[in-house]
């Protein structure tokens, strides 16, 4: 991206950079239109020497791998490419096995790199491979959706699903550099741009008010693209990173990030992770909404904070309830098995994000299974 001074002397054009401070683990977030054609420079300069095993789903490669190719070429780094389906489901021991494999047979070395180009679920899997293959391999995030540009790509929680539950096999292992092109969200489908923003969302909810009231005036700009967008991205960036940077593996403060996803992860597993049914992001939102009246329902939050946020990713094209995912309602029996399998669940007893409001989110421990299952009672049968 060619640099550009404006009236003021900032750096109009420049990518944004946000910094994850985790000791010798730290690295930069670059935020910005561009990214990609940069992408080979970028590397070489954090990792000197290092060949990429390029790991993207159909859907990414088709798009985006050509020019990805072409700017680790021009920067002089070998690379394998490794192309998988798209979608939750890839998220498998079957496909972690298969990625690991080919990474060995590749002959990478420990201090060559997997670079994850795509999503969340290539970005959960390709980690997952980087932190195992010779106990640990270097890692680079390209994200290609707003829900990675904004939060997958970030902190280092990687993994895969097991038939019983969300991300239930994984390793917290940090990439070395995370470059988010914001211009390839051009080519992101609509629903999977909201489902994405459900999570900047989270991040005003859970103790940034001002960021949240920001959003509220400013969610149409977001998705028409330009400044706001990525404005929104630093700052989810920001967030996640300050956050990470305190509690890298989520002993205290980083369950925080968990906010609707106790209940949104046991909605993705009620639908089997099909896609026609539920995406990530979107149970994120209707587990949010869910936290939100749980709290006003157990007395904690002051009456009228739901509605306003169940209104806004209303206004986003976000599902808020339950019964509006498509398909079988799930049951109830079903949903307290997978609240259960939380990795929260501590000596037995759950553990919910729960509000005092918007921007005032807490960690409960100790959450009576009993009032969760009333609750839930409640939402199913509306
Ligand atoms: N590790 C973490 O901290 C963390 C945080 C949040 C979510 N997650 C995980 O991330 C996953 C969800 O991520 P996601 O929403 O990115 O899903 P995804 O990776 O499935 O991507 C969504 C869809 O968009 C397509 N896509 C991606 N970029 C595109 C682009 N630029 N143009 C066109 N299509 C594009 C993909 O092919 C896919 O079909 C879940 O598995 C979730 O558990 C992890
Ligand atoms: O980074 C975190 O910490 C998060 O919780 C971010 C979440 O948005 C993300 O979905 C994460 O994968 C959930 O983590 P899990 O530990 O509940 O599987
Ligand atoms: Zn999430």
């Amino acid at each position: 991206m060619s640099a550009v001074i404006d009236g003021n002397g900032a750096n109009a054009l420049a990518p944004r950079i946000v910094g994850v401070s985790l000791a010798e683990r730290s690295y930069e977030i670059v935020i910005g239109p561009g990214i990609l054609d940069e992408a080979g420079r970028r590397i070489a300069e954090v990792l000197p020497g290092a060949r990429m095993a390029v790991i993207a789903d159909e859907t990414v490669a088709g798009l985006h791998l050509d020019r990805l190719a072409l700017s680790l070429t021009a920067a002089g780094i070998g690379f394998e490419t490794m192309i998988l389906p798209a979608g939750e489901t890839t998220k498998s021991y079957d496909n972690l096995i298969t990625v690991v494999e080919r990474i060995i047979g590749g002959r990478f070395e420990r201090g060559d790199a997997v670079l994850a180009l795509g999503g969340g679920v290539i970005g959960d899997l390709a980690g997952f491979a980087s932190a195992i293959v010779k106990r640990g391999m270097a890692f680079v995030q390209m994200p290609t959706s707003l829900l990675a540009q904004v939060d997958s790509s970030v902190g280092g929680k990687t993994g895969i699903n097991s038939p019983q539950g969300k991300n239930l096999v994984g390793a917290f292992h940090q990439p070395s550099l995370v470059l988010a092109d914001t211009a390839l969200l051009d080519t992101l489908s609509p629903r999977e741009f909201a489902a994405g923003y459900a999570e900047v969302v989270k991040y005003g909810l859970i103790d940034r008010p001002e960021f949240f009231a920001w959003l509220e005036d400013n969610r149409e700009a977001i998705f028409a693209g330009g400044e706001a967008r990525i404005a929104a991205i630093a700052t989810a960036c920001e967030a996640k990173a300050a956050v990470v940077a305190e509690d890298e593996t989520e002993q205290g403060a980083r369950a925080l990030l968990n906010l609707g996803h106790t209940f949104g992860h046991a909605l993705e597993r009620t639908a089997r992770y099909d896609a026609s049914r539920l995406v990530h992001g979107e149970g994120v939102a209707i587990g949010i909404c869910l936290a939100h009246r749980f709290s006003e329902t157990l007395g904690l939050a002051p009456k009228g904070d739901a509605a306003r946020v169940e209104a806004h990713f209303a206004a986003a094209g976000l599902p808020t309830r339950i019964g509006q995912i498509p398909g079988e309602t799930p049951k109830l029996g079903e949903l307290m098995d997978a609240i259960g399998q939380d990795k929260k669940v501590t000596r037995g007893t759950l553990t919910f994000i729960l509000t005092r409001g918007i921007g005032r989110a807490f960690v409960e421990r100790k959450v009576d299974p009993d009032k969760v299952a009333e609750f839930l009672t409640r939402e199913l049968n509306p």
